[in-house]
């Protein structure tokens, strides 16, 4: 589709210009405020299935201009929603070094420094992401909020070879390591709300759960994942930085959110 961009002239407040549903309802990120929130006794704990993959496992680490995407095997799931959701890529939203603030959901305004997203879609109904990714069924988001502190082994695991994919459509081959390690311990308390993709197109199509508990990396481990990509190609005469790839929090009208978790 049309190249977009997240500030600058084909930035977020242009998208809905050649993307219809980015100006449509039912939009992410949000600022999750206190207000909104609703205990809901029947949600509980997400339950994923064979997130730990072997390191005989190749997966493609890559940069797709937009952010840095991990592509996840199929045998990948989470079994707690109703339907089984099938993991497709894991990808994240920064800052800057100058602006370490880069989550895309707020929590009482507060934004973080960065945010992961592990992507599954309905396996159940749909054969694959592309059918599924345009249904109000189709798609399920993990959502963990990242913050500067402890260095992180696991996201080590892909930021080590964050040098082999600086620029647009690059790609790299990595070892399988255990995906739950990049998740919060605790997968009892969450958000969970109706929203959208938070990029072009941004179909209204994603279960959103975001954790309660942040996690952490490092702040040298933060300054390379803001500092070493580009979302410009290799041979391109002015290298764009890609950071500050997050959009900013969407209206959320007369939306609930959930929460697994009392206080
Ligand atoms: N925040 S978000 O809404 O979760 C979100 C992103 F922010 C994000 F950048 C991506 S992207 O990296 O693919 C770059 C542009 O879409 C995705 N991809 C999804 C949706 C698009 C189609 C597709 C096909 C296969 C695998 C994943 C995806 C995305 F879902
Ligand atoms: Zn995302």
């Amino acid at each position: 589709g049309a190249k977009w961009t997240y500030s600058g002239q084909d930035g977020q407040q242009y998208w809905s210009k050649h993307y219809p549903y980015c100006g449509g309802p039912f939009q992410s990120p949000i600022d999750i405020e206190s207000e909104l929130l609703r205990f809901d006794p029947t949600l509980g704990p997400i339950e994923v299935q064979n997130y730990d993959l072997s390191p005989d496992e190749q997966l493609t680490l890559g940069n797709n201009g937009h952010s840095v995407q991990l592509s996840l095997p199929g045998k990948m799931y989470i079994s707690s929603l109703p339907r089984r959701y099938t993991a497709a890529q894991l990808h994240l939203h920064w800052g800057s070094s100058s602006k370490p603030a880069g989550s895309e959901h707020l929590v009482n305004s507060r934004q973080y420094a960065a945010e992961l997203h592990v992507v599954h879609f309905n396996s159940d109904k749909y054969p694959n992401m592309s059918m599924a990714v345009d249904k109000s069924d189709g798609l399920a988001v993990l959502g963990v909020l990242i913050e500067v502190g402890e260095f992180n082994p696991a996201f080590e695991q892909f930021l080590k070879f964050i040098n082999g994919v600086k620029y647009r459509d690059q790609k790299v081959q990595i070892p399988g390591f255990n995906i739950r390690g990049l998740l919060p311990p605790r997968l009892d308390e969450y958000y969970r709300y109706d929203g959208s993709l938070t990029t072009p197109p941004c179909y209204p199509s994603v279960l959103w759960t975001l954790f309660r508990n942040p996690v952490t990396i490092s702040r040298k481990q933060f300054v390379a994942l803001a500092t070493s990509l580009y979302s410009s190609h290799a041979q391109d005469s002015t290298p764009l930085p890609l950071n500050s790839n997050f959009r900013k929090p969407q209206a959320v009208d007369s939306r609930v959110v959930l929460v697994s978790f009392k206080e």
